[in-house]
């Protein structure tokens, strides 16, 4: 799938943006607070949920004129339009007709490191599972409906739970839902871990390989077995009902990450080794969907590379199948891909963002 052109009106500080896009990486530079990220943000809305800042639809309306946002973009032959009208849910649409926002995910497969993800082989396993859940649903767009399906009946569950209900039918109907879904999302997840480490295995690539796990949150029951969990929810109703919610289940899996000679866990890596864990764990996300040609978008990441490994990343994203958006504050932060990419300066003129490039 290839983007062609983006277009924003009232979008966070872009009054008005039009780009056209062609193949090569697109640098945007600029000081801070200028609207690089913005940029990277509103293609992110190209795709399910709520984009790589993870906020509600209305906080990404410029401020002033109360209009709501709008973005439209030519994804191969079709026209996307998404946004927002003044306190309302997003909305989508595809060559003119209403979408749900899972087609999004059908059309384009759009893959993100911000610095935000820096934090996040310390942070709680929820913070890691939703990174998995996100790299899956890019394999896998069903995994989006599979997640929908578990959550509405563990949320039922949580209900019955608080409530007290001990009406053992109840249960036992939407524990087989869950059980259901949640081996369904387990099967998923475990598709991603082994996709991400085919496209470690063997690849030229200057930045290290993790051996990847997922890990079950609670007790050692396996989550890819719906009988399995359909048996420990069944077994773990007085503990979950003491506590109000359900504790165990593919919902509180994490994932673990080991690298170097050492095996070395994730955590305990210095802040560089973590951050470049984290990219050769996003390239070979995009490398495994390179039949997809999806859309990476890397946010200040050349700023936190040595010279040797950004010179590396360069190089491995020109040679991808793949369109990439990056972000800097300086342009020699993007010299060294000489004419291989698009260099664009982002400037404020008051409260408005501005784009201009290069020749
Ligand atoms: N809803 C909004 N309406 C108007 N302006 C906004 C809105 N949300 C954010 N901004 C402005 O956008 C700017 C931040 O843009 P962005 O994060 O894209 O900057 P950046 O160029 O990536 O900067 P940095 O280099 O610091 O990361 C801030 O000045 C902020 O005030």
């Amino acid at each position: 799938m290839t983007l062609h052109s983006l277009s924003l009106a009232q979008f966070r500080s872009w009054a008005k943006l039009d780009l056209h896009i062609d193949t090569r990486p697109m640098a945007f530079h600029g000081p801070n607070g200028a609207g690089k990220t913005n940029i990277l943000e509103a293609i992110s809305m190209l795709s399910p949920g709520r984009g790589l800042r993870g906020v509600q639809p209305a906080d990404q309306a410029r401020q002033g004129p109360d209009a709501g946002w709008r973005i439209r973009a030519r994804i191969d032959e079709s026209d996307v339009e998404t946004g927002a009208r003044p306190n309302a849910s997003r909305e989508v649409s595809i060559d003119g007709k209403a979408a749900p926002q899972i087609a999004l995910g059908r059309l384009m497969r759009v893959i993100w490191l911000t610095p935000t993800m820096d934090r996040l082989w310390s942070d709680a396993p929820e913070v890691r599972r939703r990174f998995l859940d996100r790299i899956t649903l890019s394999f896998l767009p069903a995994h989006a409906e599979e997640t929908l399906t578990y959550d509405k009946a563990m949320r039922e569950r949580n209900r019955l739970l608080r409530d007290q209900i001990a009406d053992a039918g109840w249960y036992r109907a939407i524990e087989a839902q869950m059980a259901q879904s949640g081996a369904e999302i387990t099967r998923n997840r475990q598709a991603a871990i082994a996709a991400l480490i085919t496209a470690q295995d063997g690849a030229a690539t200057a930045f290290p390989a993790a051996t990847l796990t997922l890990l079950a949150g609670e007790g050692h029951a396996d989550d890819a077995d719906p009988v399995s969990i359909a048996e420990r929810l069944a077994a773990m109703r007085g503990r979950d009902m003491a506590a109000g919610r359900s504790l165990s289940g593919p919902h509180r899996a994490d994932l673990g990450a080991h690298w170097g000679p050492q095996d070395m866990p994730a955590a305990l890596s210095s802040t560089g080794e973590q951050k470049a864990l984290l990219l050769s764990l996003i390239l070979a996300n995009a490398r495994a969907l390179q039949d997809e040609s999806p859309v990476l978008l890397l946010d200040e990441v050349a700023a936190h590379l040595d010279a040797d490994r950004r010179a590396a990343l360069y190089d491995e994203i020109t040679a991808l199948p793949a369109q990439s958006f990056l972000t800097g504050t300086g342009a020699e932060l993007f010299t060294d891909f000489g004419p291989r990419a698009r260099l664009i300066e982002i400037t404020r003129d008051g409260p408005g963002s501005i784009a201009t490039e290069r020749d």
